[in-house]
């Protein structure tokens, strides 16, 4: 079975402090690749190719190492940073080649570090990074749940998109649903399942994704219903639709889901998001949880931050996913 060499979130670290025994503890040492991947070609505006080097810098290695993890590896995506050409018509996607070009990279280093037994942590970068994630994932998994934290649904496809904006239609790659998609980049498996698919934190959707999360059945927990059920029963809920019957959960976190007060370095803010709690209890319960495969931290823009505050949040943030603790 693929899940005895799993490295799951959370696990060392518990160990370390003798919480509680982990239900699917490997006998593997708990290894994490730092993935950085430095594209902010397909974002709303400049400034998110700078968020891996941010991240390292607002310390991230250091948090990592502190709760008994060991760095197998730090790899940097090549990327381009000026477009080859023109971007391309709206309708297309714009800088479609270079997402290819960057998904096909990310892919190769998520699944090599999943056939390692090496957690992968991939730091973007704009939301697009998310599709080489998705598709290394489903190289290695066939039945992944995700859970997608953010204030956008990421569902547009090429056609519908308003902006041409390709952070925005991440997840219409993953599911299969633009003309763009994981089938097209060497080396994937296959689509992820929308019934496993879970959103957290939505308040700014377009008509089309909309149609498609209700066309689709997607979970998803807007802002509303965080207000009205709380994010513990939003997240237990998250957890168990994606947990349960799967190999485990990939957190994709677009730092836009935090409200930009917490949050202002982000290239789409929009008010009304997470707080600092809500976001950090949501971790704190993923890491519990033991579920965790894989995870990335996108949208984080150094040239819209207010003294480096969102980028160490993001730190703070994956810091609860590894599993530490305020006690
Ligand atoms: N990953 C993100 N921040 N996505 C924002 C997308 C905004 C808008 N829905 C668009 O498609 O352009
Ligand atoms: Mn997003
Ligand atoms: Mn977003």
């Amino acid at each position: 079975m693929k899940n005895e060499h799993i490295p799951v979130a959370g696990d060392l670290a518990k160990q370390a402090k003798n919480v509680h025994q982990v239900p699917k503890a490997s006998s593997h040492s708990k290894e994490i690749a730092v993935i950085k991947v430095p594209f902010g070609l397909a974002g709303a505006r400049n400034g998110a190719e700078l968020a891996p080097d941010e991240l390292i810098t607002a310390g991230l290695k250091r948090e990592i190492l502190s709760l008994g993890y060991r760095l197998n590896r730090e790899v940097r995506v090549d990327c381009p940073s000026q477009p080859a050409s023109v971007p391309a018509r709206r309708q297309t996607g714009k800088h479609l080649n270079e997402v290819q070009q960057v998904s096909e990279k990310v892919c190769h280093e998520v699944s090599s570090a999943l056939h390692e037994g090496v957690f992968p942590l991939v730091l973007g970068g704009d939301h697009s990074v998310g599709i080489g994630t998705l598709a290394g994932l489903t190289a290695y998994y066939s039945n992944l749940g995700v859970i997608w934290f953010d204030a956008h649904a990421d569902l547009n496809t090429e056609e519908h998109s308003l902006t041409g904006n390709m952070h925005g239609m991440s997840l219409a790659a993953g599911l299969g649903h633009s003309t763009f998609n994981l089938s097209k980049i060497k080396g994937a498996g296959s689509f992820i399942n929308p019934s496993k698919l879970v959103y957290i934190g939505l308040r700014d959707l377009d008509q089309y994704e909309k149609e498609q999360i209700r066309a689709l059945g997607i979970r998803a927990f807007t802002m509303h219903d965080i207000d009205r059920l709380g994010m513990k029963q939003v997240i237990d809920q998250a957890i168990n639709i994606a947990g349960s019957g799967t190999e485990g959960i990939h957190v994709s976190f677009d730092m836009d889901c935090l409200d930009p007060r917490e949050a202002p370095g982000v290239g789409t803010p929009v008010p009304g998001g997470l707080s600092y709690r809500e976001a950090h209890f949501a971790m704190e319960c993923l890491a519990l949880s033991n579920h965790v495969v894989s995870m990335e931290l996108v949208e984080v823009n150094p040239l819209l931050d207010q003294n480096r505050h969102t980028a160490r949040l993001g730190v703070g943030l994956i810091a609860s996913v590894l599993g530490k603790t305020i006690l």
